[in-house]
């Protein structure tokens, strides 16, 4: 296939190699410095759109890739307040849109036992939930896309729990509600870590606590890949779950 790679920076170059790897071609690479030529490019040069660019430059990017009929698998993290506008307009014009906020399959069998874990729980309010991300200092948008899925995987098991609040300030970004009632969240940025997830359970007593810790990007990058194939000749709106449904 064809693939207009969207945002040529750490996760565009990664992705590349691997859909190269696949037997895949590049149709064209778009970054910010380049972004007009978009708008160049022929429809029929471009099977499948691949877009990690950053969380001011996702709406636009997939707006105008939707409006040109071209599928498009996004990554970018941090836009989802437009989330249904996007699927609106994918809609509207009959498109097929993927979004996830984590491309990994280790991450995403992770969101499966986070919400097991989370039912577990259930039954024993002592044990206080955190979660914790860690990712590299060049990292835009916090808490990560990642860590929110996993909130909201606790949320469904723990139905007391009233939204998510960041750690520090407890300034939410989900709900202004009391941190006792909601699911901490902390954001830590170290040197150049590719990404790790920890949800923990802490009584008095004692702690339960699971971590994904990524390796590289490569997992991301490979799972990208494997969606853009997945989403051609398909029209919708389509997530990991959808994907993983299809295969398992
Ligand atoms: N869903 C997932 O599995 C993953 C998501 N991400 C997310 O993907 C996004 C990109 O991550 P990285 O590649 O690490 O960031 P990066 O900063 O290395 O690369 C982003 C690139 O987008 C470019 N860009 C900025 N504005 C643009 C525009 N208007 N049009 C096209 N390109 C534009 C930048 O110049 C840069 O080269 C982030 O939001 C990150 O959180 C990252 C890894 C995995
Ligand atoms: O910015 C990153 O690097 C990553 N972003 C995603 C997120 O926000 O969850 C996924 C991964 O953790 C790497």
């Amino acid at each position: 296939m064809n693939i207009l790679l969207l945002g040529y920076g750490k996760m565009g170059k990664a992705i590349e190699q691997i859909a190269l790897e696949r037997g895949h071609q590049i149709a064209a690479r778009v970054d910010a410095h380049n972004r007009a030529d978009l708008e160049t490019i022929p429809a029929d040069a471009v099977d499948v759109v691949i877009e990690f660019s950053a969380p001011e430059s996702a709406v636009d990017n997939i707006k105008s890739c939707l409006q040109r009929g071209w599928p498009v698998v996004c990554g970018t993290t941090g836009w989802l307040s437009h989330r249904t506008e996007i699927e609106q307009l994918c809609q509207e014009k009959e498109g097929a849109f993927f979004y996830a906020s984590n491309y990994s399959i280790g991450v995403n069998l992770f969101f499966r036992l986070n919400k097991t874990l989370a039912r577990f729980m259930r039954n024993y309010p002592s044990y206080h939930v955190s979660m914790t991300e860690i990712h590299h200092t060049e990292k835009k948008d916090a808490p990560s896309g990642t860590a929110i899925t996993l909130a909201e995987g606790v949320l469904e098991g723990l139905p007391n729990k009233q939204g998510w609040v960041t750690k520090e300030a407890g300034d939410d970004k989900g709900s202004r509600i009391n941190s006792t009632d909601a699911v901490e969240i902390e954001s830590l940025r170290e040197g150049t870590v590719p990404g790790t997830h920890t949800v923990r359970y802490d009584s008095e007593v004692d702690r339960i606590e699971i971590t994904h810790i990524a390796h590289s990007r490569q997992g991301f990058a490979l799972g990208a890949v494997i969606a853009a194939e997945w989403l051609i000749g398909r029209q919708g709106v389509f997530g990991m779950d959808d994907l993983l449904g299809s295969i398992e």
